[in-house]
């Protein structure tokens, strides 16, 4: 199914939330979290239900921040629950080369990247072949998946500062946008120090009490904020306080 166009105003109001050209000397990778979720704060229907939140509207948006990314990251809990494709179908057929290298924290090897909707992608050229971050050597090593052993800071808790600078250093990746899910974001949302610029799509639903729900375990102030208003969506960008 081909993207709607992306509406006008939106590379602008994007614009100073996006990792810069290429060139800088940064050591880590520039880390853009985002994610679309409900007015109640829900980002499914419930564990391991694919939701659709965004407008069209903003689902062009998901793919053009694709297009501005190396990579893309989500947790092995996303992966298995929605098998997404993750590649970038903003600007048709130039837009697939554009896709970010996907990157999934899978500790516990339970995903297979034969038989999903990425391998599917990557063999039609229209996406890129996935990092899979493990915390031991794989029990078993699949044809085009790079692996990427990490420390954990405990069970199914990556030490991030560790991962992005791997990303940076081994594969030459220079901006992340991070997905998700839930658990991903609670996470983050307390790491200003990691996250440069927050971008959430803010659907007209409401998914209820037994969705998925964003809330980290403490509050989180947000500076630089600025709102875009869509047909059905609003979209929040901002940066972590804290964050350089
Ligand atoms: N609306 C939206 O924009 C989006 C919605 N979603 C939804 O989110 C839901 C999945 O969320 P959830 O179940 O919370 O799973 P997540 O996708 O957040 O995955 C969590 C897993 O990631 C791994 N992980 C490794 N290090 C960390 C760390 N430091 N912090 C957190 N996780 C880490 C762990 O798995 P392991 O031990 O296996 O390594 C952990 O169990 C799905 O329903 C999906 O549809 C997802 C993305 C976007
Ligand atoms: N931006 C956005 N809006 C929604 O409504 C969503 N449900 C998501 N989900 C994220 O996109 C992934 C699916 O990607 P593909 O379309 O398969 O490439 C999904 O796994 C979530 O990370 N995002």
């Amino acid at each position: 199914m081909s993207l709607q166009p992306l509406r006008d105003d939106l590379p602008r109001f994007l614009e100073p939330y996006l990792p810069q050209p290429s060139g800088s000397q940064a050591a880590k990778p520039f880390v853009t979290l985002t994610y679309a979720q409900s007015l109640d704060s829900r980002i499914s229907k419930g564990k391991g239900i694919r939701t659709t939140i965004s407008h069209a509207e903003t689902k062009t948006m998901t793919h053009y921040l694709r297009y501005h990314h190396d990579g893309i990251l989500i947790g092995s809990g996303t992966v298995l629950a929605d098998d997404p494709g993750l590649n970038c179908k903003y600007g048709s057929e130039e837009g697939y080369s554009h896709s970010p290298r996907p990157i999934v924290l899978d500790s516990r090897q339970q995903w297979r990247f034969e038989g999903s909707k990425m391998k599917d992608l990557y063999l039609k050229s229209q996406g890129q072949a996935p990092i899979v971050v493990v915390s031991e050597e794989p029990r078993e090593r699949e044809k085009d998946v790079a692996y990427l052993l990490c420390p954990y800071l405990s069970s199914s808790r990556v030490d991030w500062k560790t991962l992005l600078k791997k990303l940076h250093d081994e594969f030459d990746i220079k901006s992340i946008m991070v997905e998700g899910g839930a658990t991903v974001i609670n996470d983050l949302l307390l790491k200003p120090a990691l996250v440069d610029a927050l971008i959430i799509t803010i659907g007209s639903r409401f998914l209820g009490s037994s969705g998925v729900e964003v809330s980290p375990i403490q509050s989180v102030e947000l500076e630089a904020v600025a709102w875009w208003n869509g047909t059905a969506d609003a979209v929040l960008c901002a940066k972590l306080s804290g964050s350089k």
